[in-house]
């Protein structure tokens, strides 16, 4: 039989794994602890799951998946794991962080320990709300100009220190080729800084691959982590789904974030919600004003931010959900669940989350010809049920 041909998976920005986290970052007072809150008790309410506060400023939520709900519901396990999202409540930036200004440096690195930024812009008015702006007047893009700024300052002092210790590997040993190149990297990297531009952006543009995105990610570059923007408006304009500065916050993000998504919301409103003990009284609200919650989407556009998709093992016993990045082959999906998994990674019966829907059960799968066996180089696909087999003392005798 003709060996089968290795894929190849293409590089990626961070290194997230089965624990993912999202910081909230933005200027003081533009509602990232309200906005922290209401995503936490949203999940407490609205889920029968445990939520699980690790420390004031860190809470877990649940990332909403259908998917999930309907394989519990036809197991029935006695354990339902979902997939968690770890949101961070970041205490404000000011301008000047990066040099320590405010309390800024020791909440920067707090920003690198995450894997995905929230950025919180508001557009709501000190007039309308009473809630002072430290920046004086409502101006949204200045906003992100001084948010996006600190983060970039931050970067370029982490290249500028490492690009010393790259010259003196290159002066001991001339003929170290991945020295050199590593400092091409952050050469380009501190140009393309230096130029207002964020980290992540320029991977697309030189069509970097493994050798300079190793460099950077070692670096956990703040402006290499994706980000999305939450748009903060006053309750009446969320309600009437208009707000002034909205247009240009949206312009702002496709020229200098092409491609980053943006979710228009009201953390007061949210708040006012999640307050609400009364379910039908909140429908109501809901109705009346043609609106929803914003908060599923925040949570479910900011865990495939990082490309992260879903597999599930299930059974009578556990359902639960494991989040890989997107390429992720079978023996890494395998090794997310345990490292001897991937060590002894035997093979993987798969089926495909809408083969079981359609089938209605494991069992019609496998009399349908939709449960099938998965070697190596097989590419996990979102929502696949997996069922890996493995032989770790095989492996050791090898
Ligand atoms: N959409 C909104 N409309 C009106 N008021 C709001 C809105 N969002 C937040 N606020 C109010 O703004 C004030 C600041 O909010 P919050 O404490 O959440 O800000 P923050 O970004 O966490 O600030 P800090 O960086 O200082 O921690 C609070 O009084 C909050 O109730
Ligand atoms: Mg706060």
């Amino acid at each position: 039989m003709a060996p089968k041909k290795v894929v190849e998976l293409p590089p990626m920005l961070g290194r997230p794994g089965n624990h993912v986290s999202a910081g909230l970052v933005g200027l003081p007072n533009v509602g990232k602890s309200t906005t922290f809150n209401v995503l936490c008790s949203q999940n407490v309410a609205a889920e029968n799951f445990p939520f699980c506060t690790i420390d004031p400023s860190t809470a877990r939520v649940k990332v909403p998946d259908e998917r999930f709900d309907m394989l519990c519901n036809k197991y029935q396990p006695a354990s339902k794991v979902p997939a968690w999202l770890t949101v961070v409540d970041i205490a404000g930036l000011v301008k000047g962080a990066h040099a320590g200004e405010g309390l800024g440096n020791a909440f920067l690195s707090h920003i690198r320990a995450t894997d995905a930024i929230f950025h919180v812009v508001r557009v709501f008015e000190e007039k309308d709300t009473g809630v002072t702006h430290t920046e004086g007047a409502c101006d949204p893009m200045r906003d992100l100009d001084i948010i996006r700024a600190e983060l970039r300052f931050k970067d370029m002092d982490a290249i500028n220190n490492k690009i010393p210790d790259m010259q003196k590997e290159i002066k001991r040993d001339p003929k170290n080729k991945k020295a050199a190149e590593s400092l091409a990297t952050l050469e380009t990297t501190l140009e393309w800084l230096k130029a207002g531009k964020d980290v992540r952006f320029a991977v697309n543009h030189y069509k970097w691959g493994y050798k300079e995105i190793d460099v950077l990610n070692e670096l956990m570059l703040l402006t290499a982590k994706p980000a999305m923007y939450l748009v903060n408006m006053s309750e009446p304009d969320f309600l009437r789904q208009k707000n002034k500065f909205l247009g240009k916050v949206k312009a702002y993000v496709d020229e200098h974030c092409p491609g980053e998504a943006l979710i228009p919301y009201s953390a007061e409103f949210e708040a006012k919600l999640a307050a609400m003990e009364d379910e039908g009284a909140r429908e109501a609200l809901l109705v009346e004003h043609k609106v929803r919650s914003q908060l599923p989407k925040v949570v479910k556009t900011g865990y495939h931010l990082l490309r992260l998709i879903h597999f599930f093992t299930a059974g009578a016993d556990e359902v639960k959900c494991w989040t890989i990045r997107d390429p992720c082959k079978a023996p890494g999906a395998a090794g997310t669940i345990h490292t001897d998994f991937e060590r002894g990674f035997i093979m993987a019966e798969v089926m495909h989350f809408d083969d079981w829907k359609e089938a209605g059960s494991e069992a019609q799968c496998k009399a349908t010809g939709k449960y099938m066996q998965k070697g190596k180089e097989y590419i996990v696909e979102d929502g696949d049920i997996c069922y890996f087999k493995f032989n770790v003392t095989a492996d050791k005798k090898k």
